[in-house]
């Protein structure tokens, strides 16, 4: 690939390796819904967990961009293994990376980088979309926050040890606003107060559990408070710029998915043979793939622009983000679906890969921020100005341009 430099080839070359045995493991992962711990061990061995983790806490300090090539790689081989090596650059670490105390980075970095992949706990049954709406508490005991509330699809739950809870903060009655509270399972013992309740069944990606998680008096060091610049006032936002490298590699999974599958597309094409010669030749095939490729190559610039636009100690840039988003959930979904056609029968099949990527590729319109949510996002910021969602929002703007005045 052009324009890397020869640590990034190098690093990319790493990743194929890995890729081959994730490859090889998929459909066991898909058919028997287990997370793939051996594949977990099988990057860690090859450090490709906690790429972004800075030399201060033991990682090799790599940027967005190259957790990006890393991520692709895998997910265009096993799509479960590319959302492990998201959570483990990405979401919560990237947010305790920026913004933790050094105890807290300590004991992140440390988790990571022994094979951990942390899970954000954002959204609820109530407040999915609207995720400011969450009513989980964190209310003030002393030197102790005691939180209480529901987060589902918490992607991990039940696997991951480290916890990134997004929290309504209390004290003294008042609503501080929204905060991070850190949480760590201990192997498979759950800390009192925090309940795996059920595991979610998902329509794909299906050795990645997704979970109910309740929290009932589950007690929360004020030191494992995760405290971004401008406290709990500015808690919300700031963990969503923190949040927005997640995006990019949600964004990354889906191009991989997209890019496995036109890749089989591509092969298949040229091996099938109908009304004696390859299928390839049929112009209808011929311009889907054409099709296919222009679209993973756009979706490609803008997950790439997007993880490139990280600052040194910053996270990726909030509308490219979106955008890349976006452009690679639709992306996943059309060409998946149209490798899936070029395959005929044998892509319907469950003897080959195409209808679990078909079905590993819908989420991404919904997780992390739904196609429509984004697309609001996007005219927000090229547009300049906020479009409030709920239906009092216009008024309150305007009463409170009329207070300033
Ligand atoms: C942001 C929304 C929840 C809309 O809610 P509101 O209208 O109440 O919020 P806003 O006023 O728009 O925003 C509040 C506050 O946050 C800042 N903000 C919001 N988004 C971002 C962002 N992307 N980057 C940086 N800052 C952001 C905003 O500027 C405000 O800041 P100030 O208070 O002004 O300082 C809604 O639009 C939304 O994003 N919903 C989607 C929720 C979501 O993405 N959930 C993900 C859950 S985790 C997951 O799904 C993992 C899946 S995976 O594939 O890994
Ligand atoms: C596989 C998977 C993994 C996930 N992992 C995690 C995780 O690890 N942590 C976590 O916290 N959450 C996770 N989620 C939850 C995910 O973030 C939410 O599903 C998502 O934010 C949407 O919320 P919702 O499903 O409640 O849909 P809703 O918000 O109820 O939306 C339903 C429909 O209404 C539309 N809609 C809602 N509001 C608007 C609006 N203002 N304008 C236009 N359309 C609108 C939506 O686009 C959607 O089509 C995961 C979800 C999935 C499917």
């Amino acid at each position: 690939m052009h324009g890397l430099t020869e640590d990034q080839a190098r690093l990319l070359g790493r990743a194929r390796e890995v890729a081959q045995e994730a490859a090889a493991q998929a459909a066991t992962t898909d058919r028997t819904e287990q997370y793939p711990w051996p594949m977990v061990r099988r990057m860690q061995e090859a450090g490709l967990m906690g790429l972004t983790i800075p030399r201060d806490q033991g990682g090799p300090g790599l940027s967005y961009f190259d957790a990006v090539l890393v991520i692709e790689e895998l997910s265009a081989a096993c799509s479960v293994c590319g959302r492990i090596a998201v959570e483990s650059n990405m979401g919560a670490l990237g947010a305790v990376m920026a913004y933790g105390t050094p105890e807290q980075r300590r004991i992140a970095a440390g988790l990571v980088l022994a094979g951990d992949k942390p899970a954000i706990c954002i959204t609820e049954p109530e407040a999915g979309s609207a995720a400011t709406e969450m009513t989980t508490r964190a209310v003030r005991r002393g030197d102790e926050w005691v939180v209480d509330g529901v987060k589902h699809w918490i992607t991990g739950g039940g696997v991951s040890r480290l916890h990134l809870i997004f929290a309504r903060a209390f004290e003294d009655g008042r609503d501080l606003g929204i905060g991070g509270f850190l949480v760590v399972r201990e192997g498979e013992r759950d800390p009192p107060g925090l309940v795996i309740h059920r595991r979610i069944p998902s329509m794909g990606l299906k050795g990645m559990p997704e979970a109910e998680i309740r929290f009932e008096g589950l007690v929360v060091p004020d030191a494992m408070v995760l405290r971004p610049p401008g406290g709990f006032a500015r808690g919300f936002g700031r963990l969503m710029d923190a949040y927005n490298g997640q995006r990019v590699g949600a964004a990354t999974v889906a191009l991989g998915i997209a890019a496995g599958a036109y890749g089989h597309a591509l092969d298949y094409a040229q091996r099938r043979r109908q009304f004696g010669r390859p299928i390839a030749e049929f112009q209808g095939l011929g311009w889907m793939l054409a099709d296919m490729s222009i679209k993973l190559e756009a979706a490609r610039a803008l997950v790439w622009r997007a993880a490139r636009s990280a600052g040194p100690a910053g996270f990726p840039d909030r509308l490219a983000a979106a955008q890349a988003k976006v452009l690679a959930a639709d992306t996943a979904i059309e060409v998946t679906n149209a490798a899936l056609q070029i395959w005929g029968a044998a892509g319907y099949s469950r003897e080959n890969p195409l209808e679990r990527m078909v079905r590993d590729a819908r989420m991404f319109a919904i997780a992390g921020g739904t196609a429509q949510v984004l697309r609001t996002q996007v005219a927000e910021q090229i547009l300049g100005r906020k479009l409030p969602q709920t239906r009092d929002g216009f008024l309150r703007l305007e009463a409170a341009r009329l207070a300033a005045d």
